[in-house]
């Protein structure tokens, strides 16, 4: 049988209602009894107790060093955590966990466990079947779907389909036939060389365009500490350049040793700057492609390479690696 580990960090799914709103009070052995029996011997921990809104750096780290530590004595773990912020925090793990040698499935629900008809179960269950049966990584199982971590962004407020693999297929679906697994899963050279890193750099924005928007504020964050800039432009990346110089601003901007990492707003496909001439201009200027990373991949990977001191060459190189199949090159 397998051994599996549940790592609780609070979220919708441990919530229970409250005069100020749901709060997550359920610990995970609450969470595992309204599961029934499981194929699995199961062992439980609560290491927070977090709206994930509140799961910020400090909590990546702490949940990164968990997994670490108790690793060795699991086949698998699951981390139940709040949906909202769930997609930054599978992508900065995944970063944090490079050559995980176990697989590591996040989950959690939009409506708590002690509704009658919640997805709670259904979520958990799928999780505990991955981390029993998924090759070694960091993955986010919700509504049928077990999605990598890194690919992974909540594309619903309320719905119970509430994430999407963004850019690539699922990495499995729940069928008759039980965990079907759909795309070649995931099995990078250095797995099972697990390292632990948690050096970040959270001094970095994410800014998305809009027309009007003063390229002067991004001088603006730099000087109030920002140390990289995610920048998601329209299209394909591409970004004005006449009365507001966003491209020009990208220049000086680089020059200075700010990395800026140039992405879509729109969440499907990737970013492509080579084709037009408003995104060219930026590329020349030295403008970073996130291709066709998320959001959340892209500013935790930037995080991850600033907090290895990288410079900005260093981080334009390390944009042109797949590291852990958050991007296709
Ligand atoms: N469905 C949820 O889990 C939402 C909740 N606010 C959270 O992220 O913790």
């Amino acid at each position: 049988m397998k051994k599996l580990l549940l790592l609780s960090t609070g979220g919708t799914i441990a919530s229970v209602a409250s005069d100020s709103g749901l709060i997550p009070r359920e610990s995970g052995e609450g969470l595992i009894k309204m599961l029934g029996q499981l194929p699995y011997e199961i062992e439980v921990r609560d290491i927070l107790q977090l709206d994930s809104s509140n799961i910020q750096p400090e909590e990546w780290k702490f949940i990164a060093k968990q997994i670490y530590d108790l690793r060795k004595n699991y086949d698998g773990i699951v981390v139940s955590h709040g949906t909202d912020t769930m997609a930054y925090t599978a992508s900065m793990l995944s970063f944090m966990l490079q050559g995980i040698d176990l697989p590591v499935v996040l989950t959690g629900s939009q409506v708590p466990i002690n509704v009658v008809l919640s997805d709670a179960p259904d979520n958990l269950r799928l999780a505990f079947a991955a981390a029993a049966t998924c090759h070694p990584g960091i993955y986010l199982a919700f509504s049928e779907k077990v999605m990598l971590g890194c690919r992974s962004v909540k594309v619903r407020t309320t719905n119970f389909d509430a994430f999407e693999s963004v850019n690539v297929p699922p990495v499995a679906t729940v069928t008759s036939d039980g965990l079907v697994f759909e795309s070649q899963q995931l099995n990078f050279p250095h797995a099972n060389q697990c390292t632990l890193n948690t050096e970040i750099d959270p001094h970095v924005s994410l800014v998305k365009l809009f027309p009007g928007f003063d390229p002067k504020l991004l001088f603006a964050m730099v000087e109030m500490g920002c140390k990289g800039i995610v920048i998601e432009g329209y299209g394909l990346g591409g970004m004005n350049y006449i009365r507001r110089n966003m491209v020009g601003a990208i220049g000086e901007l680089i020059k200075n040793g700010i990395p800026v990492i140039a992405t879509s707003q729109c969440l499907y496909e990737r970013s492509d700057l080579t084709k037009y001439e408003v995104g060219r201009e930026a590329l020349l200027k030295g403008a970073i492609s996130a291709h066709d990373m998320t959001s959340e991949s892209t500013i935790t990977k930037l995080m991850w390479a600033l907090g290895q001191k990288m410079n900005v060459h260093q981080v334009a190189d390390f944009f042109k690696h797949n590291i852990v199949g958050e991007v296709s090159l």
